[in-house]
């Protein structure tokens, strides 16, 4: 299968091309930029120098439809809602990275993401790639979403809770932490190294993009959800995030009986590693990886059970899901290309 990136210049980009560089079925066939046209990808990665020394081209998708079957876009948010329809139009399959394309209703893109949403055609047709609950859908899609950093943590934490109906939904809070990798490769004020060193701030409360994004899918689990209250923390490290939910209990457990529960919604999915009890995954015990780690509690006292999930932001966040995705969709194992083990230390 011939493959492009749009976007190969930013940090999805970069790991697609790292991760898809050892994959048996995929070729990387052009890279694609809107502001490097004819300089060397290696010129942008150093690292990659000897390895990837292929110009960087132009994104045309005429063109692209000649040489290619899918093409990843890692592009900032604003840029697939426009490109997806042009690329469809050449029939070319799309698996785009930004959240254009997650959210089904296009007043709720515009108002998260205060910029014009795609054609509703494109986004009733779009498939939301979580593929450890979706994936009869994925395995037909050809223009798939890829989630959100963020929201795969969350729902993959929260979603034997919710499709068991086993919270309070109104007691429900997610407060989530994330590498500054998560912010793509452009340095900002709050990505800045004296900003960011040595400190830990909380972002866009009550506003992030990605609320939306969660609600939708905690929804198809279980319609009665409520607005949920989530909270993002920037910490000084490279990739990772946290995401530690809490909830009241509808009825008394053990935290024995929750880890069954969860044991039995993930044993036959690869990707996802439920901790035994008194065990919490830390970031560092899925960097690089694909792997989402789960540990959770409940705790008799409160009657409150909590439930901690990890993912590396720009693997199982970005773009090792984008290849799982893609796997599926090309009715490969879903591991193929993926099957590593985190870097410890
Ligand atoms: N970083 C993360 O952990 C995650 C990121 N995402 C999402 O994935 C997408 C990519 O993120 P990330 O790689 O971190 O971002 P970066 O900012 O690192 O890279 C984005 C790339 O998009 C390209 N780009 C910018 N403007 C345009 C344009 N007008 N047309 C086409 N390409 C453009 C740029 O390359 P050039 O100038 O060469 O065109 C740039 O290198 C974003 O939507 C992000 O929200 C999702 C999950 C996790
Ligand atoms: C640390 C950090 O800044 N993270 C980014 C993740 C953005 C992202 O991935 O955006 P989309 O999924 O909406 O494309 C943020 O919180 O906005």
């Amino acid at each position: 299968m011939k493959v492009a990136i749009v976007g190969a210049t930013g940090y999805g980009g970069a790991e697609l091309i790292r991760l898809l560089n050892h994959h048996p079925e995929a070729e990387i066939v052009t890279l694609h930029s809107s502001s490097q046209q004819g300089l060397k990808y290696s010129e942008s990665y150093p690292h990659l120098h000897d390895i990837w020394n292929d110009n960087l081209v132009d994104i045309n998708p005429e063109e692209m439809a000649k040489k290619v079957d899918l093409v990843f876009l890692a592009t900032p948010s604003g840029i697939s809602s426009k490109l997806t329809p042009q690329l469809k139009e050449q029939g070319l399959k799309v698996i785009d990275l930004s959240g254009d394309l997650r959210l089904k209703n296009s007043e709720d893109y515009e108002r998260w993401y205060k910029k014009d949403a795609a054609p509703n055609e494109i986004l009733e047709e779009a498939v939301y790639g979580l593929p450890e609950w979706f994936k009869e859908e994925i395995q037909n899609a050809e223009i798939l979403a890829n989630p959100g950093c963020y929201p795969t943590a969350v729902t993959l934490g929260l979603a034997p809770l919710l499709q068991q109906d086993l919270i309070a939904l109104d007691t429900l809070i997610i407060d989530a932490k994330s590498g500054v990798s998560g912010a793509g490769r452009s340095p900002s004020a709050a990505t800045h190294f004296a900003e960011l060193n040595d400190n830990f701030k909380i972002y866009k409360v009550n506003q992030h993009q990605h609320i939306p994004e969660i609600e939708q899918t905690l929804r198809r689990w279980n319609e009665a959800v409520q607005p949920i209250t989530f909270s993002t923390h920037l910490v000084p490290m490279t990739r990772g995030i946290m995401a530690t939910m809490y909830a009241k209990a509808k009825s008394e457990f053990s935290t024995e009986q929750l880890l069954e529960i969860y044991y039995e919604a993930y044993h036959e999915k690869p990707f996802v590693r439920v901790r035994p009890k008194g065990v919490f995954p830390s970031t560092k015990e899925v960097y690089g990886s694909n792997y989402c780690d789960i540990g959770l509690a409940y705790d008799e006292r409160t009657g409150r059970i909590t439930v901690v999930s990890v993912i590396d932001n720009l693997v199982k966040g970005a773009a090792g899901q984008a290849i799982q995705n893609f796997n599926i969709m090309m009715g490969l194992d879903e591991r193929t290309g993926l099957n590593f083990i985190p870097v410890y230390p």
